[in-house]
């Protein structure tokens, strides 16, 4: 597979040289031949069996010249031979039948594993991608990539490898039996040939216009009909659906009517194509009549080549449709195989340090560390952060201060543009990602939760995790009494993304995870959302449970999380402008000070306004 990539690597390469831009059908059958060669023995019985079909098939006609020259003709009565003769027509369209059969089956079963493949490679792919890369394109295209792309794939498979060989030995044999039947007007009939070639290639091409513009349109439909799913109680609570439904209404048309002028093409063009056939028939009609009235030609001669032209412009047909597939699968190859040859920024070192987890400390050192996301200025500048082993960290700033980019950095989502992140000393980049990410657990602030039971949740799909390590790790944090609640308590299936939970509901399965998974750093980015005050308690005595042994950095956006930590710091534009204990930065009067007595007030009003509420009930 990986020569599959090259080849392709190399053919971009010798692209750019190239005076224009055209489709690159060479390169993705060398993209595809890789994968194609781990099946070549399917194919090679995919292409005897094709053989064998159409030769079966395409003998009829000739077996009924035969019984109407050789037998009603000439007036025996030899009812035995037509006997056989029957027979064996039908044995042959048995035949066809049959290998028809086994030509598909073998043709998608090579064609389905091979698309498998290639959507199980790209997905393992996509996953091993940077941040960096994920800042960049957005999710619905890499959606694309996995969904639409490969079934282009599947398509080239299924229609264009089909028909190139299927019509393609058929035009073949069809032309042979017709030389072989009569040389005179077979060339008669050639000559119609760059004729119905050209109308055909001339009607796709406008057809390809229609089909792309439908295309488009539906895109836009189904893009509209998304957004408006996920965004669908803002368009409630804002009484936005009569504006909305006539966005739709427009697009909706729009598609409409790109889909009629579509179906119109096809028509118009498949009538047109069944007139050419017709004219072709009367033709030889015409021609082949004349002769045998001059008997230089025998009726059944006649009859198998009238047979052979009607059956001569449907492969025709079918391979000038595939011209369509063909160029969307193409370039559905080159962005998969594009998308394929992208390097992660941040990638292991070809030797990482070997590291024992159960021996790791917890330091943290964040030596003189500049960082700023590709292209654009600095959010972290020189900062140097040394953290010991067990020690719990809170961090505060300023909305866009750098707090969150501080700890991908330590989760090496990106990596540093200049000074080093140790940990027990160790440079992060000299570790495996995968070991690094069993030392540092990470509980965003928007705890992601999968669409599976609260178990798979907990243990994150790790079968080899018991569930009474999941209950008993529930339990430790206080988890165990809510999830007992939920309908089917521990097998409860979660919706798409948690969203049947409430945020605190969501941080305490979250937490349940570190439990599960025992890093010995823990990073906790706080959820920003207002929780009750018995919930809040929960999350408090589920944090510093958690936090037990293990160095703690939280971002905190309610100082009450962290003002019993060992230490705070105080961000602001990449830099850590304050630091010490909470009552050591309320002593120093600056920043931190504001940002408590801020708290404070906003408190004291939400007391207020309960207090109000109550005595007004
Ligand atoms: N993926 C990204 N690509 C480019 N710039 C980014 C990206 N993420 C953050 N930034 C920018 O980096 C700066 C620091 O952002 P960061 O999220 O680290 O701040 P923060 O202190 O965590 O803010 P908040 O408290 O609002 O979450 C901001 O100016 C932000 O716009």
């Amino acid at each position: 597979m990986a020569q599959a990539i090259n080849n392709w690597q190399m053919d971009q390469k010798a692209d750019l040289n190239a005076p224009q831009a055209k489709p690159k059908y060479i390169s993705t059958f060398r993209a595809l031949s890789g994968y194609m060669k781990e099946h070549r023995l399917t194919f090679a019985g995919f292409i005897g069996c094709t053989l064998i079909a159409i030769s079966a098939e395409l003998l009829q006609p000739y077996l009924m010249k035969i019984a109407i020259d050789d037998n009603l003709m000439v007036g025996k009565n030899d009812y035995h031979g037509l006997m056989i003769i029957c027979g064996i027509y039908f044995s042959l369209s048995l035949l066809s039948m049959l290998f028809t059969y086994l030509q598909n089956n073998l043709l998608q079963k090579a064609g389905q594993s091979i698309v498998a493949s290639i959507r199980k490679r790209l997905f393992a792919h996509i996953s091993k991608l940077s941040m960096s890369y994920f800042d960049k394109v957005p999710s619905g295209s890499l959606i694309t990539h996995v969904s639409s792309d490969t079934e282009a794939i599947n398509q080239f498979f299924n229609q264009v490898l089909l028909s190139l060989f299927r019509d393609g030995f058929t035009l073949v044999f069809i032309l042979v039996m017709m030389f072989q039947l009569d040389v005179t007007l077979t060339l008669y009939c050639l000559i119609l040939l760059p004729i119905i070639a050209g109308i055909a290639i001339a009607f796709r091409r406008y057809m390809r216009h229609t089909y792309q513009m439908a295309r488009t349109r539906l895109s836009r439909l189904v893009a509209f009909v998304a957004e408006n799913l996920s965004g669908m109680n803002l368009i409630q609570v804002f009484h936005q659906q009569k504006e909305q439904e006539k966005q739709f209404e427009e697009r909706n048309n729009s598609y409409f009517k790109a889909n009629i002028r579509e179906i119109r093409t096809n028509v118009l063009f498949n009538r047109s194509y069944e007139i050419l056939n017709n004219l072709a028939i009367a033709f030889v009609t015409w021609l082949g009549g004349q002769a045998v009235l001059g008997t230089t030609l025998e009726f059944g001669v006649l009859y198998a080549f009238i047979t052979y032209i009607r059956l001569f412009f449907q492969p025709i047909n079918t391979i000038t449709q595939q011209w369509n597939t063909l160029q969307s699968a193409t370039v559905a190859i080159n962005r998969v195989w594009g998308l394929l040859a992208i390097q992660p920024e941040v990638t292991d070192k070809p030797k990482p340090a070997k590291i024992d987890k159960a021996e790791i400390q917890g330091r943290i050192d964040f030596n003189r560390i500049t960082f700023g996301y590709e292209g654009g200025a600095p959010v972290i500048q020189d900062l140097d952060l040394h953290v010991k082993p067990g020690e719990m960290i809170g961090i505060v700033g300023t909305t866009g201060a750098g707090k969150s980019s501080l700890i991908s950095l330590l989760c090496r989502f990106y990596d540093v543009n200049e000074g080093s992140i140790l940990i027990d000393g160790l440079d992060i980049r000299e570790l495996a990602q995968s070991d690094l990410h069993r030392i540092v657990g990470l509980v965003q602030q928007e705890p992601y939760l999968y669409s599976g039971t609260v178990l798979d949740n907990v243990r994150l799909f790790d079968e080899t995790i018991s569930r009474e390590s999941v209950i008993e790790a529930c339990r430790f944090i206080g988890a165990d009494s809510i999830i007992m609640r939920m309908k089917e308590g521990y097998d409860t299936r979660l919706s798409e993304r948690g969203s049947g939970l409430s945020a605190g509901e969501r941080q305490l399965i979250s937490f349940a995870r570190i439990i599960v998974f025992q890093p010995k750093i823990l990073i906790l980015d706080e959820a920003t959302a207002n929780l009750d005050s018995h919930t809040e308690q929960l999350i408090q005595n589920a944090l510093h449970l958690v936090a037990e042994g293990r160095t703690t950095l939280v971002i905190a956006h309610r100082l009450s999380t962290i003002m019993g930590a060992d230490r705070i710091l105080v961000m602001s534009r990449g830099r850590i402008v304050e630091q010490g204990t909470h009552q050591e930065l309320l002593d120093a009067h600056g920043y931190y000070e504001e940002l408590y007595l801020h708290s404070q007030g906003q408190k004291q009003e939400r007391e207020d306004v309960a207090g109000t509420w109550h005595r007004t009930r």
